[in-house]
């Protein structure tokens, strides 16, 4: 099937920094990509250059077949996005903001008033459907507010769905109406480009993700290819005391290093994940619960292997170490 979005070697710098390092993606209809990456990693620099807000220094922006670098403005009609910051609705009520988007997406006004209607209910907004929004933040909260700007950029199924953050500020209720909310559109025929650092919330909802670090594509595909190919790893978590004891440099403190193959292990903060055979997970809870009772584990979960392993590992962070097989009896 065509691309709706379809990325190419995209760079852009600022100065020294490389914001953008020959960054390709492509977006489906009917898909939706999640595009991941810490604080800095080049997420809102791509998707500026997708909206034609920068010009890129090298590479190809295609939306909707249109080449969006020479054409930005008729590219700019096929793409709705949310952005990161609060879109302004000062004056209006929830349901007339939704539904002005729905009119500049060419919806008549009974169109536009339902549908507005509807998202506001499946988002569970109705309690505020005609509350307005004043300025300083007044009359809706900040949560409610993200939502209108959510239901803003999916009404009215742009052919590109660019979603920056959306589920900031929401709280775990509305989340779920949100993530729901976003396969519908998807599934309707938009393509949904979804910009977030929530590695956990991605996974359940993105048909392929990209993960930027430093402006670099660092890895890509589906979150069953991400989380490992054969899809029956765990992961232990370990909170240690102290050193870590599944550290084979620090283990003999608190006893023997782990009895069980770790395909990876990676420390974050505190933090300390191991990816084990399925395998092997009775020994590697007796272990865990051992150095529970002696104190050198705060505490520790096993949990079937995420997307946040791969996540971790692929990306840099300089409070982080991340080491590959480390063998084991
Ligand atoms: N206008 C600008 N001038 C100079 N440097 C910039 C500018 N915009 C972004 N950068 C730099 O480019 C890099 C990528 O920034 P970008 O905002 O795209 O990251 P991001 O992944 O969206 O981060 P966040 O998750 O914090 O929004 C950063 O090093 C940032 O400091």
């Amino acid at each position: 099937m065509t691309a709706v979005l379809e990325i190419e070697g995209l760079t852009r710098r600022f100065g020294t920094v490389v914001a953008n390092d020959d960054v390709s993606l492509r977006v489906r209809p009917g898909e939706v990509v999640g595009l991941l990456g810490h604080n800095g990693a080049g997420k809102t620099t791509l998707v500026s250059q997708v909206v034609g807000l920068l010009r890129p220094d090298a590479g190809r922006i295609t939306v909707g077949g249109v080449d969006a670098v020479a054409r930005p403005a008729a590219a700019r009609r096929m793409v709705a996005l949310q952005p990161q910051a609060h879109v302004p609705i000062d004056g209006l009520t929830l349901t007339a903001a939704v539904k002005v988007a729905a009119r500049l997406r060419g919806l008549d006004a009974g169109q536009a008033g339902e549908a507005a209607r509807r998202l506001v209910a499946e988002l569970g907004l109705g309690a505020w459907a005609d509350r307005r929004a004043l300025p300083e933040g007044r009359g809706l909260s900040g949560g409610v507010r993200r939502l209108a700007g959510f239901a803003m950029a999916v009404v009215g199924g742009a052919p590109l769905v660019i979603l920056d953050e959306p589920s900031n500020d929401v709280d775990a209720v509305r989340r779920r109406a949100l993530w729901a909310t976003v396969r519908r559109v998807a599934d309707q025929g938009s393509g949904v480009l979804l910009v977030t650092h929530n590695v956990v919330e991605a996974e359940r909802v993105v048909d392929e993700l990209v993960v930027l670090d430093a402006g670099r594509v660092v890895i890509a595909g589906t979150p069953a290819r991400l989380r490992g190919d054969d899809g029956l790893r765990l992961e232990l978590h370990l909170v240690p005391d102290g050193p870590d004891p599944s550290d084979p440099g620090t283990a003999t403190a608190g006893g023997p290093p782990v009895p069980v193959p770790v395909r990876r292990r990676v420390r974050s903060g505190r933090r300390v994940l191991l990816t084990v055979p399925p395998d092997a997970a009775a020994a590697a809870v007796s272990w865990a619960a051992s150095h529970r009772e002696q104190g050198t584990l705060d505490g520790y979960a096993l949990t079937p292997a995420t997307l946040e392993d791969a996540y971790l590992a692929a990306t840099s962070d300089p409070a982080r170490e991340t080491e590959g097989v480390t063998g084991g009896a």
